[in-house]
């Protein structure tokens, strides 16, 4: 079966696909490390027609009914799930993750945020504020030029999520995604046009870092909404303010997993799975730091080394596989480095290991501390540090004792104390009994290191728009001389 991926182009600026003239840049399948596309980055000067050609299609976006620009987003939703199979297909050859995700949550993730944001866009409206007999109103504007800037986890449903909302509210996008999963975007491109979508309203360049410090920093650009790792979400940050412009910084994290000792031992194993291995352990919000009670720990890391000992590793096109290779050869020995960094400090191995090629196994560390790297830095990979605890304040303490705050979880059949916890913790996205479940209609984002702004749900029209305050007199004007 021929993998060929190769694009129309590898740029998609004002409405058609262009080629990139900067360097080369090949993209493989994971599993094979096979050639599938050979793009080419967007020079400096595609940078900036892009940014220009969107700052130049952006007013009469914006100047259309809201109901006419929601209507295209709900297009643009209803073809990615006729081609579910397709782009689901494609995603997988991009990313390396098994079919058997990308066909339910990355695209139908994108699909759900383009319908939601295409229903909302008609009812937002302004405040009316009444001042005596005069009366203010408030008016939500477009900031104008986003760029949005990808990681590689979930190239389209990265994409959908910063363009759903930005488009609605009349913006115009430039994207670019990660360098290592450019296809994604560029389909996005396309079915956006065949929805409605007026030509120049989203483009896609591609690149490498310096090409996402071109967007950043685009004369035309007003706002910048980064998904990746802390490092680069503080050099974005900072060439953002710059020029003043607003940010979405959706970064790493290190989040905890509760589990009390009357959690339900089943459900709770299911989601440190869920928050460990799905997508290969490539998972931001990821719930990498599973604090067991005392009372519950035996039990949860015996039934949680038998489960995992059945997974299905293999070729992430086949629907059985369970299992799929690491992005890349660099990643793979990322993730190894610091499996090795935890057995050479002390952590027992309770199953997997550093595994070989681009297969890293779900690895389970149990006797970790906080102090160990395997307890501190994002691995960004299938590798689980479970680490004990006794008590509720003793547990909230070290659960905070990081400086991200993505995400976190408790596990407990006591709600009374579920809320209380979830209430002390430090994380923007929290889940009781269940983990890394993410509906558009719940806001999704950090607090402390791992970001600012919301995406998803209506929080995330606050990040792509401005308000405008409208005082209107209905008197005379009184002045004092
Ligand atoms: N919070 C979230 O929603 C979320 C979601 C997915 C991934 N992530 C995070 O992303 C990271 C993994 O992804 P990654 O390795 O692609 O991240 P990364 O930070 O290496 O790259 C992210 C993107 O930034 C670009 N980039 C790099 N340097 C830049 C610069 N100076 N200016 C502008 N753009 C630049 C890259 O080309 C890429 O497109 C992890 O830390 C993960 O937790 C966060
Ligand atoms: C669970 C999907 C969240 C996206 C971050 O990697």
């Amino acid at each position: 079966m021929s993998l060929n991926a190769q694009p129309a182009a590898s740029l998609f600026i004002n409405g058609r696909p262009v080629e990139g003239e900067g360097d080369a840049l090949s993209v493989r399948y994971p599993y094979t490390g096979e050639e599938i596309a050979l793009l080419h980055e967007a020079s400096l000067d595609q940078v900036a027609q892009a940014c220009q050609a969107a700052a130049d299609a952006q007013p009469a976006w914006a100047a259309m009914s809201p109901v006419e620009r929601g209507r295209v987003l709900t297009r643009a939703a209803a073809i990615i799930r006729e081609r579910n199979d397709e782009l689901s297909r494609l995603e997988t050859l991009d990313t390396g993750k098994p079919i058997q995700e990308t066909l339910v949550a990355d695209w139908e993730s994108g699909a759900q945020a383009l319908e939601f944001f295409g229903g909302l866009s008609a009812s937002i409206t302004g405040q009316m504020i009444p001042l005596g007999q005069d009366w203010a109103y408030t008016r939500r504007e477009p900031l104008g030029v986003c760029a949005g800037i990808g990681a590689w986890n979930y190239p389209s449903q990265i994409a959908c999520w910063k363009a759903a909302p930005a488009l609605v509210m009349g913006n115009a996008m430039v994207f670019k995604p990660s360098e290592e999963t450019p296809l994604g975007a560029l389909k996005l491109a396309e079915i956006l046009i065949e929805a409605g979508l007026p030509a120049g309203v989203f483009n896609v360049v591609q690149g490498r870092g310096q090409v996402g410090a071109a967007l950043t920093t685009d004369a035309n650009v007003d706002k910048v909404s980064l998904t990746g790792s802390v490092p680069t979400g503080r050099r974005v940050y900072a060439a953002a303010a710059e020029g003043m412009r607003h940010v979405t910084m959706e970064l790493g994290g290190k989040s905890p997993l509760i589990v009390f000792d009357d959690a339900n031992l089943e459900n709770a194993v299911s989601a440190a799975i869920l928050a460990n291995f799905y997508s290969s352990g490539q998972i931001c919000s990821n719930g990498t730091r599973v604090f067991l009670q005392e009372g519950i720990r035996e039990a949860f890391l015996n039934r949680l080394a038998e489960r995992v000992r059945n997974v299905r590793a293999g070729d992430p096109l086949d629907p059985e596989t369970q299992h799929g290779p690491i992005v890349n050869a660099a990643q793979a020995d990322k993730i190894r480095a610091a499996i090795e960094a935890g057995e050479q400090a002390g952590a027992r191995l309770v199953c997997g290991g550093p595994g070989e090629g681009a297969f890293v196994p779900p690895t389970v560390f149990a006797d970790a501390t906080d102090d160990m790297l395997i307890a501190r830095d994002e691995i960004f990979g299938p590798v689980m540090t479970t680490l004990e605890f006794y008590d509720e304040d003793e547990v909230v303490r070290r659960a905070n004792g990081t400086g991200f705050g993505l995400a976190a979880g408790v596990f407990t059949q006591d709600l009374t104390r579920a809320h209380r916890v979830i209430s002390r913790l430090e994380a923007g996205t929290c889940w009781i009994n269940a983990y890394n479940l993410t509906p558009v209609e719940m806001p999704f984002g950090g607090v402390k290191l791992s970001g600012l702004g919301r995406e998803n749900s209506a929080a995330a029209i606050e990040h792509y728009s401005q308000l405008k305050s409208v005082y209107v007199g209905m008197g005379d004007v009184e002045a004092p001389y």
